[in-house]
């Protein structure tokens, strides 16, 4: 990795302010600070790594900079000369004026290294949620959770193979190796503008992170199935549900959000998955209306998102812990009523991107109590120390009576 140029300086600090004040996703401020610039591909690659990295672990950041973590926007080239620093670089001439005393970051930087909570930028919340929830599972969740997201996209077998897929990649310049376990996922090994090969406008794959592709995978949904994903979002799941079922019976997608049905819509044309249909949920009477219709149902719900903290690091310095006894409710409340979509032997995908055991299997045991004519399958939890992988959780519930 090479020290950032003043150019590409300017794009860092300037995004670290704007989500650190205003606490968008780092994807909106990207798009929105991206946008008529003419920046290439590893440009963009780079601002976004560099980002990504100082907010991943912005609490250690900020006491290597000696910036207290309620002034990070206000002085993000300080933690811009750390991010340097840290990697042997010298940091560019913008940043001069944010230079340390070089001294006192050596002595800061040996005291962090010997507090593994700071070191891997976890904060206090954080901590004791995960410290409760998974004891002494949690060290290795939290160090796993402090790295770079890898880069996994999903063959579209709509369209192509995965070795095709492979061959038309690298003649773009872009490496890729299979990965384990994931029969549709590609490992990107190379930076490069993967989403202007030829195989992207093809709709040859979608980005997707291979622990999401397992969700889906796990809903072990035929051609010729009528199947729901009943919180579709945008529909990444969706897609990989369509590829499944080769084209044939019915998906309908539906969510509470139309703006994302929208994309959904835009994103399954493009990936030729003209079995998908959509339909927002706009009261109760949407899902009752199709009682004990479906074969399949996908039930990957709000969550915390606690898993998927490499890619959204930002969520790390809001007290999600907050949130969690009204996201319980609702999950339980979506399994409960959504489940009645079910036929009689029909199966359901209970999902989330959490790896906590009170949004995932304590969720099921309590679903399954209330409601004996239904059985759990099999179960897992997709581990980011174990795979390398987002963090998900999934369970496969079958309806035995109506
Ligand atoms: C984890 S996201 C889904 C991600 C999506 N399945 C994917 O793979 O891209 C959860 C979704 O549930 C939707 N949602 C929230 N409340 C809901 C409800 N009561 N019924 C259905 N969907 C809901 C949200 O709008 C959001 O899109």
């Amino acid at each position: 990795m090479s020290a950032l140029s003043i150019r590409q300086a300017e794009f860092v600090t300037q995004i670290l302010s704007h989500v650190l004040s205003q606490f968008t996703s780092l994807d909106r401020a990207y798009s929105q600070h991206f946008a008529n610039q003419a920046l290439s591909s590893s440009d963009k690659s780079l601002i976004s790594q560099c980002c990504g990295d100082i907010i991943r672990r912005l609490n250690l950041f900020c006491y290597l900079a000696d910036v207290p973590q309620d002034e990070a926007s206000e002085q993000p080239e300080k933690l811009l000369t750390v991010w340097h620093y840290l990697q042997q670089l010298d940091a560019p001439m913008l940043l001069k004026q944010a230079m340390l005393n070089r001294a006192e970051f050596d002595e800061r930087l040996a005291q962090a290294k010997q507090q593994s909570q700071l070191w891997q930028g976890c904060p206090d919340w954080l901590e004791s949620l995960g410290q409760s929830q998974l004891g002494a599972a949690w060290p290795k969740e939290r160090e796993a959770m402090a790295q770079r997201p890898g880069r996994f996209i999903r063959v579209n077998t709509l369209k192509t193979t995965s070795h095709e897929l492979q061959a038309s990649l690298q003649q773009a310049g872009i490496a890729s190796e299979t990965v384990a376990d994931a029969p549709e996922a590609l490992s990107i090994l190379s930076e490069g503008a993967l989403f202007q090969t030829e195989a992207y406008q093809s709709g040859w794959f979608e980005q997707q992170d291979a622990g999401s592709q397992l969700v889906a995978a796990a809903l072990d949904v035929k051609p010729g199935m009528k199947v729901f994903d009943a919180c579709a979002g945008n529909g990444g799941k969706t897609l990989a549900l369509a590829a499944a079922m080769q084209g044939r019976g019915r998906l309908l997608a539906m969510d509470v959000e139309e703006w994302k049905l929208k994309n959904l819509k835009q994103r399954a044309k493009r990936a030729g998955a003209h079995n998908v249909e959509t339909r927002l949920i706009e009261s109760s009477k949407t899902i009752k209306r199709r009682k004990m219709t479906a074969d399949r149902l996908l039930l990957d719900v709000p969550c915390s998102g606690l898993g998927v903290l490499k890619r959204k690091p930002l969520a790390k310095w809001h007290d999600t812990a907050e949130r969690l006894g009204h996201l319980t409710q609702l999950q339980q409340d979506i399994l409960q009523r959504y489940s009645q979509l079910l036929k009689v032997e029909g199966i359901l995908v209970y999902a989330t991107c959490s790896i906590l055991p009170i949004e995932n299997e304590l969720q099921v045991k309590q679903f399954l109590q209330n409601n004996p004519n239904f059985t759990l399958l099999e179960q897992q939890t997709i581990s980011p120390s174990e795979t390398g992988f987002d963090g998900f959780y999934w369970a496969k519930i079958q309806r035995q009576q109506a």
